[in-house]
């Protein structure tokens, strides 16, 4: 099953319960509008290098669409329509006043150099200027891309259109950025962990976690969640899973990525290093933190999987075959377009003060987000007791049934 596919699958899921007709399923599903474009650069060395860009508008009965870019070489028109699919429902269910997007480009940027990833961006930019802006779709960071590529990406769109930082969000800091939109989504998966653990009546110190990949989300979320007194057994990036059964060094192995070129966990000497596929498999885990790829809970893995608590940093983790399973089971998942939402909450901040010229304290950032994540979380609890359903069921419900009233509202449907 391709990604779109899944999260057509969780879609009809949450429908069946609210008891949405067939044709307006499919003009809730049905992405606004899909771009393929040819993004071509010269290397450094002079060789000309052709790769393919996309940016699915999803739905805009909300607001202006918003989601992120992904430079990696998996991405493509499904995977697009399936990431942008899931802003509709996670800025709905944490009720910001947008619609979803998703883009990016196929591409290693490991395999890059920093000038080609910039004149990448400035390629993709003059492809999608006219159709990105800040009261229509605004991008942000994702797998692959960081505030340089937002930096670029808007002084390249600025180019075309004028001075507007509200164009794209995740900026740096002394750059529009907003103060604590780096460790929004870390922030955000550690606040709902914390709560979700101590609803279950399980304590943090005893609550042993893995997280599937270090990047912005996975690094955040570790620091949030050190601080909280979880005890980190296992962490894993591209090259590899690092394991130690009392609990990582978390401190340890963030200076340790900062100090690496490409901010990798590659040579970290005090854990034991395993395979990648290790960590999924791993004995004794409480809380399983999936915060890379999409699709890496699946039929054939799941059976392995020990956690009791699953939380979706990553967007589309989890298979829908492998979700019925954990269901089955008992494993409570905090599905992504909750769990993950920290990041977007902290774009919209981002955008507000881009266009009042204001500049909120980190302090009000946090308080804010912190605020919108717990009030999401009681409504998806609260909705999946009363309907006896999943929490991934219970957020769709709630995301799919603001998104059908707007569409309503507006006439459209
Ligand atoms: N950056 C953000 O604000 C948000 C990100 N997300 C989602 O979180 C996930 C991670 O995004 P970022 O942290 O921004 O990306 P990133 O590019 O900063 O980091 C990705 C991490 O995953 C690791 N990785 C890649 N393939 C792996 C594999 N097969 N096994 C283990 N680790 C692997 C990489 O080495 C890196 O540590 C994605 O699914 C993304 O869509 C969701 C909401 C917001
Ligand atoms: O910050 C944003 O606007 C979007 C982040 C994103 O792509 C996501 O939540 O998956």
């Amino acid at each position: 099953m391709k990604a779109f596919e899944a999260t057509r699958h969780f879609f009809n899921q949450a429908a069946d319960q609210l008891d949405i007709s067939e044709e307006l399923r499919e003009a809730l599903l049905m992405p606004d509008r899909e771009i393929q474009v040819q993004v071509t650069i010269r290397r450094d060395d002079g060789h000309l290098a052709n790769f393919v860009g996309f940016r699915v508008q999803h739905d805009h009965a909300r607001g202006p669409m918003k989601g992120g870019l992904r430079y990696h070489h998996e991405v493509d028109l499904d995977e697009s329509r399936a990431l942008a699919s899931l802003m509709t429902w996670k800025t709905a269910v944490v009720d910001l006043p947008y619609g979803g997007a998703k883009g990016g480009i196929g591409v290693d940027p490991a395999k890059l150099s920093k000038s080609e990833i910039e004149r990448l961006t400035r390629a993709f930019v003059d492809q999608i200027h006219d159709i990105v802006g800040p009261d229509t779709d605004i991008p942000a960071p994702d797998m692959g891309t960081d505030h340089q590529v937002m930096s670029w990406f808007r002084n390249q769109w600025e180019k075309y259109h004028g001075f507007n930082p509200a164009v794209i969000t995740g900026k740096p800091v002394e750059e529009y950025g907003a103060r604590g939109r780096e460790e929004a989504t870390g922030r955000g998966v550690g606040t709902l962990t914390q709560k979700l653990v101590k609803r279950l009546g399980m304590s943090a110190d005893q609550s042993k976690v893995a997280i599937q990949g270090f990047g912005n989300v996975g690094s955040h979320a570790a620091k949030f969640l050190h601080e909280g007194q979880f005890p980190i057994v296992a962490v894993s990036d591209i090259t590899g899973t690092y394991y130690n059964a009392d609990g990582l060094n978390i401190p340890k192995l963030l200076r340790h990525k900062l100090a690496h070129p490409k901010g990798l966990l590659e040579g970290f000497e005090d854990a034991e290093h395993l395979p990648l596929d290790a960590l999924l498999k791993l004995e004794h885990v409480d809380v399983l933190i999936p915060a890379a790829l999409g699709g890496v809970i699946t039929a054939e893995n799941v059976e392995a999987i020990t956690a009791k608590v699953i939380i979706e940093a990553a967007n589309g983790p989890t298979h829908p075959d492998a979700d019925k399973i954990l269901n089955e089971r008992g494993v409570t998942v905090l599905p992504d377009i909750l769990a993950n939402a920290g990041g977007v909450t902290v774009s919209y901040f981002e955008w507000v003060q881009n266009r009042q010229h204001y500049r909120w304290s980190l302090d009000r950032v946090r308080q804010e987000l912190d605020r919108t994540m717990n009030d999401a979380f009681e409504s998806v609890w609260q909705m999946a007791a009363q309907h006896e359903v999943s929490l991934r069921t219970a957020a769709y419900m709630i995301g799919i049934s603001r998104v059908k009233r707007a569409t309503e509202l507006a006439g459209l449907a």
